[in-house]
């Protein structure tokens, strides 16, 4: 069973031997946005909807707690969690990934010339996205948690280790590599919390979790949990790394793009660590049988998340998967380009003051072409990623693995390969999120033999292939950059 948390939905998903789904069970939970560009959730919500779809996906297919081999858990990554070690409540709310909160703490970071430094050993560009400066946040403004932290009486995690903590009662407070990659205070060169970072930010060492592998049991639910069954938990992966897992791509300069809320390139470079010269971040893809490796990731923040905002903003659609029949009812973008930096621009930009524009109006502008403009957005930005990790890794990419909720969309992937001017492939099962954590934690307790057998298993449903004339495609992608720079720096001058 993987427990997908994702940044909109819990989801809790069965697999059978083959790496097929038995069943799934969603639910949708609640977004808070307390102030301009911040982001929140409510971590006891978060427990509640992930430990309520468990149970529902275990009574819907019929199937005990018992007889479930391993679960295995993945996450949205980044979203910060501090709770207090005795009573295991949350001392304030979960701190989204997408939270820009802590850009005037990445701006004095980056004043005390700590930029060189945190690329050199965490991977990362120093931004609000990371986990880092938004505990610092969490330490300077609740009220007492200085002092409490200081007294070794809190505790930080990823959303990764607050399952893990509720799901065995607090005996467990553990994270994997790929998700410590995310804090901006683990050191991925040495594989150890960095002293340096911890000073710089003020977090004491005490809070942190301990990081294990990415496939091995961490210890057991609690009884009271599934009715009496003590599941072993035996793996953990942040939600990317698990989907590069579930897309199989075990050897170095294997890729593929996650679309959810956001959208995600990674590579496998191996047990490589490549820094990058081209806007991207290098991150730990897993620790697997004694043995990291690596990744380049392209993290774009905003990508299905356009959709939702067409849906429940602009009320112009009322279901996601209406933006494809809009979208198709306009011949072109008719000049409109939508840049979705909503919460500032990830890789290979890394603003975190851009904010979102609508360029290219003109009278004859309709809903369709503002439909088709977001959903051409997402293509676009993954052709900024691609092009980076192209020039870092000095590998051309033939064809991409897609995955996620927006892979539906059959316009959004034709165009997706029309832009990149590659093959685009989208497997039978596009959960590879949910997937990848089911392999890691089946893996640990036997369940599956080796990477070979989870090679085997994968399976294309459809490939897209490009078909745009090359002087429309770049024509296309020119008017994007152009759009791209009117929506930099945008909110600093507030
Ligand atoms: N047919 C579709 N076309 C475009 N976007 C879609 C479609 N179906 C779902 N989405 C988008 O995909 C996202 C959900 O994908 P999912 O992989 O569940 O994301 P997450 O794990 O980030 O919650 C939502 O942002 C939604 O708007
Ligand atoms: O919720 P998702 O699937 O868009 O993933 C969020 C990422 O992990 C953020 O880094």
């Amino acid at each position: 069973m993987a427990l997908d948390q994702g940044t909109t939905s819990s989801r809790a998903i069965i697999f059978n031997d083959e790496g097929e789904i038995v069943k799934v069970a969603q639910n949708e939970f609640t977004q808070y946005y307390p102030n301009k560009g911040w982001v929140e959730h409510d971590p006891m919500e978060i427990w509640g909807t992930q430990s309520g779809v468990a149970r529902e996906v275990l009574e819907t297919a019929g199937i005990r707690p018992g007889e479930i081999a391993a679960i295995g858990i993945t996450n949205q990554r980044e979203t910060t969690i501090v709770w207090d070690k005795v009573t295991g409540r949350p001392i304030y709310n979960a701190i989204v990934w997408q939270c820009r909160r802590t850009a005037d703490i990445c701006d004095d970071l980056k004043k005390r010339g700590l930029e060189d430094y945190v690329r050199d050993n965490t991977g990362l560009v120093i931004d609000a996205y990371f986990s880092g400066t938004k505990i610092k946040w969490i330490l300077d403004n609740v009220e007492g948690a200085r002092e409490k932290a200081e007294n070794g009486e809190l505790l930080f995690g990823n959303v990764d280790t607050w399952l893990i903590w509720n799901l065995t009662r607090g005996k467990v407070h553990v994270t994997d590599y790929s998700n410590a990659s995310r804090t901006m205070i683990y050191n991925i060169k040495e594989l150890k919390w960095d002293e340096k970072l911890l000073k710089e930010l003020d977090i004491p060492a005490s809070m942190l979790p301990e990081v294990k592998q990415s496939s091995e049991i961490y210890g057991v639910t609690d009884p009271h949990t599934f009715g009496g069954a003590e599941i072993p938990i035996a793996g953990i992966a942040g939600d990317q790394q698990a989907a590069l897992f579930g897309q199989a791509c075990f050897e170095a300069g294997m890729a593929k793009n996650t679309y959810g809320t956001g959208c995600f390139m990674l590579m496998n470079t191996g047990e490589e660590m490549i820094p990058s010269k081209n806007g991207l971040i290098t991150t730990i893809a897993w620790g697997v049988n004694g043995k990291v490796e690596y990744a380049l990731e392209g993290s774009i923040f905003v990508a299905g998340a356009i959709v939702q905002w067409l849906r429940d903003e602009l009320k112009i659609i009322s279901d996601a998967s209406d933006s494809e029949y809009f979208a198709t009812k306009v011949e072109d973008n008719n000049g409109v380009y939508i840049v979705p930096a909503f919460v500032g621009l990830g890789a290979p930009y890394w603003d975190m003051y851009a904010r979102g524009t609508v360029v290219g109006l003109t009278r004859g502008s309709n809903r369709n072409h503002i439909i088709r403009a977001a959903l051409e957005s997402i293509a676009y930005q993954t052709r900024d990623v691609l092009e980076a990790m192209q020039e870092d890794s000095g590998i051309k990419l033939q064809s991409l693995k897609v995955d996620g909720g927006a892979v539906a969309n059959n316009f959004l992937m034709q165009f997706q390969s029309n832009i990149l001017s590659v093959d685009v492939d989208r497997p039978e099962i596009i959960e590879t999120t949910a997937l990848g954590a089911a392999y890691l934690a089946g893996l640990a307790v036997g369940f599956w033999k080796d990477k070979q057998e989870i090679s085997d298993k994968w399976r294309i449903e459809t490939r897209f292939k490009p078909i745009m004339e090359e002087e429309e495609k770049e024509k296309l992608y020119r008017g994007w950059k152009r759009a791209v720079k009117r929506s930099l720096d945008w909110a600093k001058e507030e």
